[in-house]
């Protein structure tokens, strides 16, 4: 049996992209998260600790990749990836990074991967 915790449409501003004029601006990337893990520990005990905290891994996320200075979304979502797997209790993830605006014709671009297993 496998749970999801979920995270939808967390926006993050950071300074990403291939061109010059990228990397003088901020932008806004969206990410989806599906994580895959046991509730019953936090549902049995309705406590905080026991669980996987959407709220800490917001935190965690929206910290890291306004920080992060690259080119691609697909580093920002393999590096999103495994500091997740490493540092909170989750089997694994699925990972979607939109970018919102860098296609013109477009509503939305992205990548989607996943990590881990029970997903
Ligand atoms: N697969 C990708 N293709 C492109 C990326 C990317 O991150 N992954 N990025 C760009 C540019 O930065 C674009 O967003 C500017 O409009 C182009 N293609």
């Amino acid at each position: 049996m496998t749970d999801l915790v979920l995270i939808q449409g967390l926006r993050i501003d950071t300074v990403i992209g291939v061109y010059g004029w990228e990397k003088e601006i901020w932008q806004t990337l969206v990410l989806d998260l599906d994580l895959a893990c046991d509730i019953r520990p936090s549902a049995e005990s309705d406590d905080i600790s026991k669980a996987v905290d959407y709220a800490a891994i917001s935190e965690r996320l929206t910290e890291t990749i306004g920080e992060m200075r690259v080119d691609l979304i697909e580093t920002v979502a393999e590096r999103s990836a495994q500091l997740l797997l490493k540092e909170f209790p989750i089997k694994g993830v699925k990972l979607t990074v939109s970018k919102p605006g860098a296609v013109p014709q477009a509503e939305s671009v992205g990548v989607r991967i996943v990590r881990g297993e029970g997903i």
